[in-house]
């Protein structure tokens, strides 16, 4: 089958990676099952994207459908410092978006690819104002915990009290919920937050949520059972999670990493089993000095072997390059390898890696769970501190080495230390990944054939499937011209552009 005939989803991510990850992973589901999936961000990103991986113009088959990548330009020089700040950012990728993204769509339909659905990660809630305005129906991705969807919603809605300026200590109590410790609710939530600029983002796609027709959700059943029943009665929400295995398309190799992994596999492989300490706190948090050498003398003194992620900080960020302290490689020698950027996905399942050294970043977290892999627990912001008490109090996978930036405390080397000690060896050592491994299991029966992510994602292509013939009726043609009928439409001005009389085209259309 070629892939004109495929129905054809539109994925805008936001740009970052912990946002481009999950989507993109969800374009590789939707594509195995026999969707065309075109994924899309500001070519800022793509331009990364196509340096760091095989990224290239054409369609790449996955499963019994392709995906195919477009960029957007944002409208900014290459080098604008401006990207930095999400409150001047957001508004413009709205502002150009709201123009591109309707042209892409266009461009599409013209090229015999009429898009019959666009799906939307958090920070860019106008898409599905785009998808509105077109007459398609639109989907989100939600790339946190169910959790944290739930403490953001009952926020929003003001449904229970939160920290606040006059009660900065109290803990908040939501349904099917574990008591969150006032530290332990998503951090942008604090009236003291340093990254106000990261709640209002999330709050905007809490102002858009009536309009998608189904939440995606990056987790499952197992793991977050009673809070998924309870939410999914007041929200169209679909577990979909762990994104990231593929059992249609195992060997599909489109990844959308910024920077090159250096590799590093060798090096894991030359190592005894469960050995290693693998350390890397995502893409964006960037720790302090004093607490980067803490961590560092924590490894060395603790004789464990490590791989640590020490990733450059973006340059305009405003954050001091970090240092390893003096000495420290030697003293460590081939007990230790530090990377600017790591396979993850390859680490975690690797046999020589005993447990994950993590900021508990959602693709993070879920990526451990999976891969039956113990953490010891380092948060720092937003969604992290959350996902760290379930890690360590529900999922019981993991020590806690620290409960988040807000708390303004140097973990010291001998915590580090004892931590990784934990973690390593001893009766909570081996408890913790017997419960890990129990959790991998369920996350691959989930996403086999028949499992409950595996069928949500089914319904979903399903009534995407349906939906695209009910966006072609609504064209009013057959499906043999529906494409050229949708960019008609999708033109938004279309009648002036039909209507205009061409001198020297084709297109003689005077109404
Ligand atoms: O990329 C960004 C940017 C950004 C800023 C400027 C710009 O030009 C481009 C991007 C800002 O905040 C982020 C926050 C993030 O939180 C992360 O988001 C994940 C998914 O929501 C969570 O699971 C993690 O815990 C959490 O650390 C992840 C990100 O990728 C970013
Ligand atoms: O060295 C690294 C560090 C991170 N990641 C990937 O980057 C994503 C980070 O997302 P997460 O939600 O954990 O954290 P964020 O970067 O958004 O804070 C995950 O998919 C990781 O597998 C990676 O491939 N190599």
């Amino acid at each position: 089958m070629g892939s004109e005939a495929l129905v054809h989803v539109l994925l805008v991510s936001f740009p970052g990676q912990g946002h481009v990850n999950p989507l993109l992973r969800l374009g590789k589901r939707l594509a195995s099952k026999g969707l065309l999936v075109t994924f899309t961000t500001p070519e800022s990103i793509g331009k990364a994207m196509r340096k760091a991986s095989n990224i290239g113009e054409e369609l790449s088959p996955v499963g019994d459908g392709f995906i195919r990548f477009e960029f957007f330009e944002d409208g900014w020089d290459e080098d604008e410092t401006r990207r930095q700040d999400l409150d001047q950012y957001l508004p413009q990728l709205e502002k150009v978006g709201k123009v591109l993204i309707p042209e892409m769509i266009r461009r599409n339909a013209e090229q015999g690819r009429p898009i019959s659905c666009l799906i939307n990660n958090p920070f860019i809630p106008w898409v599905s104002d785009v998808a509105d305005s077109l007459g398609l129906p639109s989907a989100m991705l939600w790339v946190q915990s169910c959790a944290c969807f739930t403490s953001y919603y009952y926020y929003y809605h003001g449904l229970v009290p939160f920290p606040s300026e006059t009660a900065m200590e109290i803990d908040v109590q939501l349904p099917c919920m574990p008591l969150l410790k006032h530290d332990e609710v998503p951090s942008f939530l604090y009236p003291t937050t340093p990254y106000p600029f990261l709640r209002r983002a999330i709050m905007g796609q809490y102002k858009n949520l009536d309009k998608p027709f189904c939440i995606l959700m990056d987790t499952f059943q197992e793991l977050e059972h009673e809070i998924i029943e309870y939410m999914s009665k007041i929200s169209p929400i679909k577990t979909v999670g762990p994104l990231f295995k593929n059992p249609k398309a195992p060997n599909a190799t489109v990844k959308g990493d910024f920077m090159k992994a250096d590799d590093c596999v060798g090096w894991l492989d030359s190592k005894p089993a469960s050995s290693i300490v693998y350390v890397s706190f995502g893409s964006v948090v960037y720790l302090k000095q004093d607490q980067w050498d803490e961590i560092a003398y924590g490894l060395l003194n603790s004789g464990v072997n490590f791989l640590w992620v020490m990733k450059p900080p973006h340059k305009d960020s405003g954050y001091e390059v970090l240092k390893m302290p003096e000495g420290f490689l030697e003293k460590a020698g081939d007990r230790g390898k530090v990377v600017q950027w790591s396979p993850q996905e390859q680490v975690l399942a690797h046999p020589s890696v005993a447990c994950f050294v993590t900021h508990c970043g959602w693709n993070s977290t879920m990526e451990a769970l999976t891969s039956g892999m113990p953490v010891v627990a380092f948060p720092q912001w937003g969604d992290q501190v959350t996902d760290a008490k379930y890690l360590v109090d529900v999922f019981k996978v993991g020590v806690r080495m620290c409960r988040g930036e807000a708390e303004n405390k140097l973990i010291t080397r001998d915590v580090v230390e004892q931590c990784l000690r934990e973690a390593t060896s001893g009766p909570k050592a081996e408890e913790m990944k017997q419960n890990a491994k129990k959790w991998s299991a369920a996350a691959e029966a989930v996403v086999a054939e028949g499992g409950s992510s595996d069928r949500n994602i089914q319904a979903f292509v399903d009534e995407v499937k349906r939906r695209s013939l009910e966006v072609l009726a609504a064209s009013g043609k057959s499906t043999a011209n529906g494409g050229a009928d949708l960019a008609n439409k999708v033109a938004g001005n279309g009648v002036a552009e039909l209507g205009e009389p061409k001198v020297n085209g084709e297109l003689k259309v005077v109404s």
